[in-house]
């Protein structure tokens, strides 16, 4: 492995390093800080917690310094977590330049923003909506000039997922110079690799770590098979006995919903587990709140739903539990990778029920590696089970009798006007559309049964003239 001065980089970067604790580049750093550094756009795909953000940071700074401008860089991400994160490193790193950076990130004052903005920061880290919108409003700031455009979680922020970022993406990427250097990362690129070429013009460079194996060798993966019922009652068992046996260690809990999120958490409270909630019906300064209370260990478990599945580096991360099997490998791969980062080892569980076997053979599948199956006492399960199960009732119960469904509804509704929708149309041509599924369903039924009909009649037929009646046909 070489280290950071024959990569290219200025000794004040190097000292900056040292001071963080990094001495020796990653593999990831290795392999693209020089080709950036000479100029060329980047694809760099990298398991979790491989250093990805340094590989883009370093050479990003040293470019800078030669050259001194803003607005120098822009770094989208799809978190707002993680764009405080993303700019931190560039503040530590960046120090001695005296480095302005910018976060604009949806959740927090707009005109404050702009007045940031208007600055002309070297480094502006935003999530794309929140961009987008004062790309849409204002005139005081521009990105006309940038050197770098960089993606970080590139692939998410091309996917059409709940949050979808294409349209933002098309308003950031008409605003941004053709002639410019693009730096995309990621631990999951290879399967929007057309499109990420796309936005990379300038003939990329493109890296991806050897390994077949998708997720990092210190982290050991396991899963419990479990009724859905009992899954509860595991999670508790597990959390009670790292507690006790591991007192320093943090949990992350990944769960589907918002809802179910702040369920477990009131739950787990109820336990007496020092637990707090990251998910997005939550306002975003009691998230960022909450994530600086985890961070530093005053609370030692997280539930989360994906919102915290990528890019989030918590050194003192020993365990994920998948509450629920995630639907898609590449959330696993993220979300497992909240732990085991930088060369630490980490457990992740998975809470699978009997429905979810498949899932778990595609996740196998794509990462190459099997699940272990994770010794847990299932006599020392069922004894809480009970209560466990009462708990939740109790605590589904208190949380109906808040408003916590209208705010869902509230958000909802805000976030359709924000996307430029009618609320009250969008919910029209939804009903109109369960009718019609409906109706198809119901067709459907009466095929299915007049098949049936006609296969006993059929039968009775067969039965009657024996084999010849073979030779009829069914006529439907
Ligand atoms: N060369 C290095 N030596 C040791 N530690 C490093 C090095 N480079 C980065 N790190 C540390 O490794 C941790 C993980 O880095 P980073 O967050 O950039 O990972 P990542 O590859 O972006 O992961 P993810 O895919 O989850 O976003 C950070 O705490 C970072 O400070």
């Amino acid at each position: 492995m070489s280290d950071f001065s024959s990569l290219g980089l200025s000794d004040w970067l190097i000292d900056q390093c040292k001071q963080m604790g990094i001495s020796k580049p990653t593999a990831v750093q290795e392999n693209c800080v020089p080709p950036i550094l000479q100029g060329r756009d980047c694809m760099g795909c990298a398991k979790t917690g491989s250093g990805k953000t340094a590989a883009f940071v370093l050479p990003v700074l040293q470019k800078l310094s030669e050259d001194p401008f803003g607005i120098f860089c822009l770094v989208l991400t799809p978190t707002r977590e993680l764009a405080y994160q993303i700019a931190e490193q560039f503040r530590v790193l960046g120090k001695p330049l005296g480095l302005r950076d910018c976060i604009i990130v949806g959740g927090m004052d707009m005109v404050t923003q702009a007045l940031e903005l208007a600055k002309q920061p070297h480094v502006v880290v935003a999530t794309p909506g929140r961009l987008a919108d004062h790309i849409r409003s204002s005139n005081t700031f521009s990105i006309k000039k940038i050197h770098f455009l960089i993606l970080d979680e590139a692939d998410r922020l091309l996917e059409q997922g709940c949050t979808d970022f294409t349209k933002d993406l098309e308003v950031i990427l008409s605003a941004v110079p053709a002639k410019r250097q693009t730096l995309l990362f990621s631990a999951t690129l290879t399967d929007t690799l057309q499109e990420l070429k796309s936005i990379a013009m300038n003939k990329p460079f493109f890296w991806e770590s050897k390994s077949e194996v998708r997720t990092v060798e210190e982290l050991d993966q396991r899963y419990i098979l479990t009724p859905e019922k009992v899954k509860d009652a595991y999670l508790v068992h597990l959390i009670q006995k790292f507690q006790d046996e591991h007192e320093d260690w943090s949990i992350i809990i990944f769960t589907n919903t918002c809802k179910n999120c702040q369920i477990l958490t009131m739950m787990l409270r109820e336990f007496n587990f020092p637990t707090i909630s990251l998910h997005s019906m939550m306002k975003q300064k009691q998230r960022f709140a909450n994530l600086a209370k985890f961070k530093s260990s005053v609370f030692k478990i997280l539930i989360a739903t994906d919102v915290a599945a990528r890019g989030l580096d918590i050194p003192t991360v020993q365990v994920v539990i998948n509450h629920n099997t995630p639907g898609l490998p590449k959330i696993y791969i993220h979300r497992v990778g909240r732990t085991a980062r930088a060369g630490r080892h980490g457990v992740s569980i998975t809470l699978v029920t009997q429905y979810d076997i498949h899932l778990v053979h595609s996740i196998e599948e794509q990462i190459q590696t099997k699940l272990k199956e994770y010794p847990a006492e299932e006599s020392e399960v069922l004894k809480i089970l009970t209560q466990v199960n009462v708990t939740r009732r109790e605590c589904e119960i208190k949380l109906e009798s808040t408003d916590f469904d209208e705010k869902k509804e509230i958000n909802k509704r805000k976030q359709m006007i924000l996307e430029g929708k009618d609320p009250d149309l969008e919910q029209k041509r939804k009903e109109e559309l369960e009718k019609i599924r409906n109706q198809k369903k119901k067709f459907k039924n009466k095929i299915h049964e007049a098949i049936q009909r006609n296969k006993v009649a059929f039968l009775v037929l067969l039965n009657s003239r024996g084999p010849r009646a073979l030779h009829i046909d069914v006529k439907l």
